[in-house]
């Protein structure tokens, strides 16, 4: 197994993202409240994200995954450092400018599906079209939702499908405005292993034959193994990462984390 140290970014600050590179941190730091209270959630985390790549977001309890994950995606903005989608730089923009881009170019996928309840699983696929008032690229919805194999189903209400139906469609609501990067708040979170299998299935394959960027928050080791790559974070620094896990080999790097 190799388990490399985390070296940082290898391009100089204040560049745009890079060809290669979908989303990049530069020294970004999150702290919240102030004085004695103040907890520094995140400290000089500078990480790239590669273009058509699955990164897995790991680290115990606390250690900031959901601030990194919330940061990079533009729901949340650090108190120091950039986040750069391309050459924009999210943590200088004004609110619904930054909304508009979320909205544009980000996908996510959260624990609780957030499915809206009144509409059909197809509608709730193109919602994010519809609110963005385009027409789907219809070929490109075909081939999505031929790939969540929900079949049938399309017709019914979220309260009508399983917690892994649900999570499939939220899933093809991330993928149909084809965004720069779909993040993933701990997908299989709510869910048992078969269908954690499906979805997880289903990212794999949008960043194998879709060339999708997807960056996961995961506890679940088997669930990082479907990554490219794991990030391991320890009281909100970056401390190593793993290429083409395995369950075993996350396991084990995470015991190497316990022990610093
Ligand atoms: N809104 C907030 N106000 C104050 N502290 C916060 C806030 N959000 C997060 N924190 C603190 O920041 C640190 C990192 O939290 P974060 O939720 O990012 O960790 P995590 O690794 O995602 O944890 P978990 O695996 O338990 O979800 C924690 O100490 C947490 O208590």
């Amino acid at each position: 197994m190799t388990v490399h140290g985390f070296a940082g970014s290898d391009q100089p600050l204040g560049s745009a993202a890079g060809p290669g590179i979908a989303i990049r941190t530069l020294d970004v730091g999150k702290s919240y409240g102030g004085g004695e209270t103040r907890i520094d959630a995140l400290a000089e985390v500078s990480v790239d994200f590669g273009k058509g790549r699955f990164t897995a977001i790991m680290g115990p309890s606390g250690s900031g995954k959901s601030t990194l994950l919330h940061c990079l995606a533009g729901l949340d903005r650090p108190t120091t450092g950039q986040v750069l989608l391309g050459d924009v730089d999210l943590t200088r923009l004004p609110e619904k400018t930054l909304t508009h881009l979320r909205r544009d170019r980000i996908g996510f996928v959260f624990q609780a599906f957030n499915l809206v309840p009144t509409l059909t699983a197809l509608e709730n696929i193109t919602l994010p079209l519809d609110l963005a008032g385009r027409n789907p690229d219809q070929a490109w919805l075909d081939t999505v939702i031929a790939t969540i194999g929900l079949g049938d189903r399309l017709t019914h209400k979220p309260s009508e499908l399983s917690g892994g139906q649900q999570q499939r469609v939220a899933c093809a609501r991330a993928l149909v405005s084809r965004p720069d990067v779909v993040f993933a708040d701990e997908p299989t979170g709510n869910l048992d292993s078969r269908s954690s299998a499906d979805v997880l299935g289903f990212l794999h394959r949008s960043v194998r034959d879709f060339g999708q960027t997807v960056v996961m928050v995961t506890h679940d080791p088997t669930a990082a193994s479907y990554a490219d790559r794991v990030l391991f974070l320890a009281d909100g620094r970056l401390r190593s990462e793993l290429l083409d896990p395995t369950a075993d080999s996350v396991l084990d790097a995470m015991k190497q984390l316990e022990v610093g």
